[in-house]
């Protein structure tokens, strides 16, 4: 790859914060000149390395306090980083801290002149310009207006429009999008694939792992100032969920797997179904994502599943409008309160089409089970309406306590389905539109 490639280059860069418990350390410090240390060190980053081409859109995901801001504002020159080095090639525009590109005294056409200005535009571009920068932001009269009487909404409005009408090389955009309504937002992410199209590169910091799977290309796993997975989105988001919610992937224990000549073989005839209740063979059956991402703390499994598509078992490929059933069995090796399935349906692209979980549905049944060494099979089923292309299931088993919720075995993306093409509709999926007409007379 030549160097010309490459927007953003960052080389085993880290940042140090000197932290003084008391205010008159600093002055202490100050008076030691160096002889005498009154603070403690905090690295808020760690030898961070990566690249970033041309065109490319990466994701930055991670914790509260786990470096993204600090990391981007290094990029962008407002932080002097500790060690390590940072290159970056062309016009660098930022969606930093809200507002904070703005004089709040000043109204939004005289922040635009005065944001572009420092971005390296001259009044007659900027004059050029302008019309595309209001319209963009939408925000009517409020553009005479001083920017402190704006609501958070208006300024993310009108600072995403200036940012991302000049035609930068870098974007960079600090999760601001986040403020904006779901219509604003759908119009940002429009520019974003514009911007990329022409080739400018996108570095994206967001807590939406939909927004990393369907918009970067790559995507970058930060922890405690750490950089701990880069790479393919789905990968990096599966590994932040994973730190969110799962105590860290677990091996699940207590589990047997069989080997291949004891596999239960099912009937082709859907109603004589058998599920494996006490190994894990879920891994042998015909959909089984062998990329799936498991995790979980092993107080319950899911060891089996059954799928057929109007009565067709484990079908290579299923058409809009059949019948689905889906059979799950789950094991529990501890005794748990009112576990909890979800059942999750995605695209390929990790778009979640469709969630629900026991809970949701009221399946009160299932509520009572939970003892330990105690086995459950649930039953769902639905009408496909999807159109076609590829889906995957997420299952998951898991027990909440309050707002904590303990995930014991979720298998992410673990049965996958084919949907065929079905010419009558186009879209994610059929709403079974009604259409009728009737002659008019004139
Ligand atoms: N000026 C500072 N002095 C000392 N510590 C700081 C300073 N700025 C940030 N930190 C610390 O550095 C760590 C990383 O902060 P940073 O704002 O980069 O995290 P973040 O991932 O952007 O978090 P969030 O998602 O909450 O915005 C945090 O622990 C924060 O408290």
């Amino acid at each position: 790859m030549s160097s010309d490639d490459i927007a953003i280059r960052v080389s085993d860069l880290s940042k140090c914060y000197h932290i003084y418990e008391k205010p008159r350390d600093r002055l202490l410090q100050m008076l030691a000149r160096g002889h005498k240390q009154y603070f403690r060190e905090f690295w808020a980053l760690k030898n961070i390395s990566f690249e970033i081409r041309k065109g490319e859109t990466v994701g930055i995901i991670g914790r509260n306090g786990s470096g993204k801001s600090t990391l981007l504002q290094m990029i962008c020159g407002t932080l002097t980083p500790t060690n390590g080095s940072i290159q970056t090639n062309g016009r660098i525009a930022a969606l930093l801290e809200l507002g904070s590109g703005f004089n709040p005294e000043f109204t939004g056409r005289e922040n635009v002149y005065m944001n572009a200005a420092i971005l390296g535009l001259t009044k007659d571009e900027v004059d050029k310009r302008f019309d595309d920068i209001a319209s963009f932001a939408d925000i009517g009269q409020f553009i005479d207006q001083p920017v402190k009487k704006y609501s958070s909404g208006m300024m993310v409005r009108l600072a995403f429009s200036v940012q991302s009408q000049i035609d930068p090389d870098i974007l960079i955009v600090d999760e601001a999008l986040a403020v904006g309504d779901a219509k604003f937002q759908a119009k940002c992410f429009e520019r974003l694939r514009q911007l990329k199209e022409n080739g400018a590169s996108i570095l994206l910091v967001t807590h939406s792992s939909e927004q990393i799977v369907m918009h970067c290309s790559s995507a970058i796993l930060l922890n405690n100032g750490v950089q701990i997975e880069v790479g393919e989105p789905r990968r990096v988001v599966n590994r932040y969920m994973d730190l969110l919610f799962g105590k860290e992937k677990k091996a699940l224990e207590g589990i047997e797997r069989i080997g291949e000549s004891d596999k239960p073989s099912h009937s082709k005839d859907a109603a004589a179904y058998t599920l494996d209740h006490r190994n894990d063979v879920f891994s042998s059956r015909v959909g089984y994502n062998p990329h799936e991402y498991r995790w979980g703390d092993g107080a319950a499994s899911i060891l089996d599943f059954y799928l057929a598509a109007d009565g067709e078992p484990y079908p290579s490929v299923v058409t809009s409008g059949q019948t689905i059933l889906l059979v799950v069995s789950v094991r529990f090796h501890s005794d748990l309160l009112r576990p909890v399935l979800g059942i999750t349906i995605k695209t390929k692209e990790g778009v979640t089409v469709y969630g629900v979980n026991s809970e949701s549905l009221e399946c009160n049944e299932f509520q009572v089970f939970g003892q330990k060494g105690s086995a459950v099979e649930l039953e769902a089923s639905f009408t496909c309406t999807l159109a076609s292309g590829d889906y995957f299931v997420s299952l998951g088993i898991a027990t909440r306590h309050g707002e904590e919720i303990t995930p014991h075995d979720r298998r992410y993306d673990s049965i996958h389905i084919q949907v065929q093409p079905d010419s009558r509709f186009f879209g994610l999926v059929d709403l079974g539109l009604n259409l009728s007409a009737k002659p008019v007379l004139l």
